[in-house]
């Protein structure tokens, strides 16, 4: 029997031990597992790189736990981690390297990636983009009219976007004072509109953000904005001064007139949900300044460190993705909750949705096949305790149930009065409830002792009972700082890297967002009437909803 063979059965052989245990452990309470189990609560949480992460609310074994870690070995997790570092091409349907990492490295290694040394670009590259940003916050480089660039735009989408937006706004304590962000990301042209008014075009700077440089949403509002700022009264050459590109496409940025010296280039290496370490976090590095930008590279870089060295059994992000595959395939959880008790992180749910989403969302396997086991689950979100007073009555009692990540610093940025001990003791409720639950008895017996008559109370019980049960994370760090959300979100990276491992598909590219683009440029021309519809008025080529649809447009729009 071949090695391969034999891994393969071996990873056979643990899915079946694994659902055997799901099976024995159905009837039993996660609080009873505290109970047999002096020690679950230490066991199962563990610090690093400034983070401390309790897992042991999911309904999990410590035998489930180490078939999980079986698993991870027969699917070669340490081996797939060792070739992401290695500069390998495991994005292999797009025949690249994953080295995002290489954009936080602080070990000065060199890493050899086609001849070249890509630790060596990345921090040249790096260098130049902060020079360009000491110059803004000198006023070494003003506008075109001499004024300082005090406000800027970034117009970009996708991980062009979300990434950049969600760190300012998790950053906010640390903002320079007098500058301001704006993020536009969507082909609406309100969003767009809505921002330009509040600008000067005097004192603004647009980064034009796309590492394609071709996203259609990205190169419709940059001509846009450039229209808006030559309307302004700007001129052709203060163009110059106003605009910067970040991209991997040179040549686009040149054909749409922004020169090199604008321009920070990253490489195809660098996947666009993995880019806010490189060039792609300008706008991250003008609102909070070049050392905090360098402190959010250091503590992803920490964690790095961590994911490459610690054995998985101590790895943070391999028992954070095997705690994630237990609830996907064993629980058959198909909804994940991103929780963070953090006004500032409230954008951290939607830069997660794509990251995981976009990343294994998939059911293509490497292997050729496709997958027999679920891949990856619906993520949604909200900061807590928002989401408490929307969605959490289905996250309690609803049919489904929903894995949760609570999200929490013990310390605010901004402590006021007692907010944050009101804050945290939310954040604790809401796990512990979720896991404790209430029984029907408990229910009943508390109905009753408030003076209710048994007939009602055996009624109304049912509505109030909670089947606990229901699996959480908890995440903990001392205060939101640039290293420690840096550290968070690379612990978020390479969780989902293992579970692309262990599910067996690339979890770094991303074709399944290609046919809406197609249909969309497709659509463009019926939209704008430049092509007449089929004969007898339906558009034969398309689905009859459709061409229904874009006939109830094309007859209620008011412009043509
Ligand atoms: O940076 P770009 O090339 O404009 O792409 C924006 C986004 O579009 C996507 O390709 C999806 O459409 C994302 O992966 C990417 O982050």
């Amino acid at each position: 029997m071949s090695s391969e063979a034999r891994v393969k059965e071996s990873g056979e052989v643990i899915w079946d031990a694994l659902r055997l245990e799901q099976e024995a452990l159905a009837d039993v309470p996660t609080l009873e597992l505290f109970d047999v189990d002096a020690e679950r609560a230490r066991d199962f949480s563990l610090e690093a790189a400034g983070l401390y992460l309790d897992y042991s609310k999911n309904h999990v074994s410590r035998t489930a736990v180490d078939l999980l870690l079986k698993l991870a070995d027969a699917c070669d997790v340490p081996e797939r981690i060792a070739a992401m570092f290695r500069g390998d091409r495991i994005n292999a349907t797009e025949d690249r390297a994953v080295l995002h990492t290489v954009l936080r490295d602080r070990s000065g290694r060199e890493l050899l990636i086609d001849g070249e040394d890509v630790c060596a670009v990345a921090t040249r590259e790096r260098d130049r983009m902060l020079s360009f940003v000491d110059d803004i916050h000198n006023a070494k480089r003003v506008g075109a009219t001499g004024k300082p660039l005090t406000t800027v735009v970034n117009i970009g989408i996708g991980g062009s976007d979300l990434g950049p937006v969600m760190i300012v706004e998790g950053l906010r304590p640390y903002w320079i004072a007098g500058r301001r962000s704006f993020f536009v990301s969507n082909v609406d042209g309100q969003h767009l509109g809505d921002t330009l008014v509040q600008l000067d075009p005097e004192t603004t700077l647009f980064i034009v953000a796309s590492k394609t440089f071709s996203t259609q949403e990205t190169m419709t509002n940059a001509q846009s904005a450039l229209d808006w700022f030559l309307a302004q009264g700007g001129s052709r050459e203060g163009v110059r001064d106003h605009f910067v590109a970040l991209s991997t496409n040179q040549e686009a940025v040149a054909a749409f007139g922004i020169a090199p010296e604008n321009t920070f280039g990253f490489w195809d290496w660098v996947g666009g949900r993995y880019s806010l370490w490189s060039s792609i976090g300008l706008s991250i590095a003008l609102q909070v300044g070049r050392s905090h930008f360098l402190e959010l590279l250091g503590g992803a870089f920490a964690m790095d460190e961590h994911f490459r060295h610690a054995a998985p059994g101590d790895n943070m992000p391999v028992l954070l993705a095997l705690i994630g595959i237990w609830n996907r395939n064993l629980e058959d959880i198909g909804v994940h909750a991103i929780l963070p008790y953090d006004q500032h992180l409230h954008r951290l749910p939607a830069y997660l949705q794509q990251a995981d989403m976009e990343s294994n969302g998939k059911s293509a396997c490497l292997n050729g096949h496709w997958s027999a086991l679920k891949t990856g689950p619906v993520i949604f979100g909200e900061a807590g305790t928002n989401g408490q007073h929307a969605f959490y009555q289905l996250l309690h009692q609803g049919t489904d149930l929903v894995s949760c990540d609570f999200i929490a610093a013990v310390n605010s940025q901004g402590e006021l009065g007692d907010h944050h001990p009101k804050l945290l003791a939310n954040l604790l409720a809401q796990p512990r409830a979720l896991m404790c639950g209430k029984s029907l008895d408990q229910v009943r017996r508390e109905l009753v002792a408030q003076g209710m008559d048994a007939a009602a109370a055996e009624a109304l019980a049912p509505h109030k009972v909670f089947e606990g049960d229901r699996p959480s994370n908890t995440i903990l760090m001392e205060r939101l700082t640039a290293e420690s959300l840096g550290a968070l979100v690379a612990l978020y990276e390479h969780k989902i890297f293992v579970q692309g491992v262990i599910w067996g598909i690339n979890s770094f590219d991303q074709w399944g967002v290609e046919l809406g683009k197609q249909l969309a440029s497709e659509l463009l021309p019926l939209i704008n009437g430049a092509v007449k519809p089929a004969p007898g008025g339906g558009e034969s080529e398309l689905d009859p909803s459709t061409a229904q649809l874009l006939d109830w447009i094309r007859r209620h729009r008011a412009v043509s």
